[in-house]
């Protein structure tokens, strides 16, 4: 018996992900949570011939309380999105407040939830989830994931793309490291599980990674000001709930990209830090999934020079964006009384 919840359910990501969800038979409730047109999607998904029950729930009556109580796993792709010219960290004024309200609700409904942050920035909002929950005191860094599983997919699509095999793709595995945007975007293409051609060397390999680390912006442009990656975005979020849910029933040996409070695992995140070289409060490195959420963050293992260089670029970036979030939570609480379950 699985509840997953998506709030934000009648977006251009809420909508495809839960219809993937309700198509996914492990889960057996689905609740869905938006501002506007929940009870519509909720009704629309609800005559598929699958376990899930689905219910739809507006903002009055606490409806955010109602759509999550009893949730194993939450999944959060509300606010807005991209328009050409902006980057994600333009994104961060509206949906920081957003987050923080929804990571509030699920503080009071769902405190021992999964809670897989899609929302962007990734590289902030997760921390903002972090510090509200650390508010009421329902922190637990085993049950936070921000998703950066679109990355994976889009580096798993790229190499097969290359090798000249989209046929391969399904089975490409290309670790993604760091964080989910721009330059924090870290293929480890050296450690993929299917060789490139000896020739994507050079300025091949770099356009290579710049394609992996701006694919985004491929989207953002191609859709002309309609918004931003959906339906992969739906589809990577569906692949990553899909392996959170099958580990929280018991299935082990599950591994995947992640970006995570490395607090999470004291053991894993002090090797992740000594590889880093410095501190950092979260990174994406791959994770072990169990019953509770994280069990093992594994360590980057062996990389390239050129990876290495990548990383060492990322940093500074990310140490920026984990504090904006972090800042913004407590500057939030200043001025407001502390916040009471
Ligand atoms: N992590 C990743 O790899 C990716 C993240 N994203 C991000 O996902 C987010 C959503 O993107 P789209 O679905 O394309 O946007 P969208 O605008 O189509 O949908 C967002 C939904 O959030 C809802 N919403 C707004 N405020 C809310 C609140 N307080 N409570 C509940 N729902 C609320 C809206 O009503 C809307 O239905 C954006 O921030 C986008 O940048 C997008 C692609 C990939
Ligand atoms: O680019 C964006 O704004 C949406 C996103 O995170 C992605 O497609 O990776």
């Amino acid at each position: 018996m699985v509840k997953a919840v998506v709030l934000g359910a009648a977006g251009g990501i809420g909508q495809p992900l839960a219809l993937l969800l309700k198509a996914n038979p492990l889960v057996t409730e689905l609740g869905l949570f938006d501002i506007v047109n929940t009870p519509g999607v909720a009704a629309d998904l609800s005559h598929i011939a699958t376990p899930a029950k689905v219910e739809g729930f507006l903002p009055p009556d606490d409806g955010l309380l109602k759509a999550l109580k009893g949730a194993d796993v939450v999944v959060i792709p509300a606010g807005v999105p991209r328009k050409p010219g902006m980057t994600r960290d333009d994104l961060f004024k509206i949906n920081a407040g957003i987050i923080k309200d929804l990571a509030t609700g699920i503080a009071k409904a769902a405190p021992k939830a999964l809670v897989l942050v899609i929302s962007n920035p990734v590289n902030s909002t997760v921390p903002i989830v972090a510090e509200v929950f650390k508010k009421f005191g329902t922190f637990d860094p085993k049950r936070l994931f921000g998703v950066t599983t679109l990355d994976v997919v889009r580096s798993s699509t790229f190499v097969s793309e290359i090798i000249g095999d989209l046929a391969l793709s399904k089975d490409v595995v290309v670790p993604v490291v760091g964080g989910h945007s721009g330059v924090t975007i870290v293929p480890l293409l050296s450690q993929s599980s299917h060789s490139l051609p000896s020739s994507v060397d050079g300025s091949a390999y770099d356009a290579l990674v710049n394609r992996i680390q701006f694919g985004g912006d491929e989207v953002v442009k191609a859709k002309n000001g309609a918004g931003s990656a959906t339906l992969s975005m739906a589809y990577a979020g569906a692949e990553f709930a899909g392996k959170v849910i099958r580990a929280l029933n018991g299935e082990k040996g599950i591994i995947a990209p992640t970006y995570v409070n490395l607090s999470a695992d004291a053991e894993g995140g002090a090797a992740l830090t000594k590889e880093l070289g410095q501190e950092l409060a979260y990174f994406s490195s791959n994770v072990e999934l169990g019953p509770g959420g994280i069990t093992k963050i594994n360590p980057l293992g062996k990389i390239t020079e050129k990876e290495a260089e990548l990383v060492k670029a990322a940093i500074p970036e990310l140490v920026k964006n984990i504090e904006t979030g972090v800042n913004f939570v407590a500057e939030a609480y200043k001025a407001a009384e502390e916040p009471r379950l």
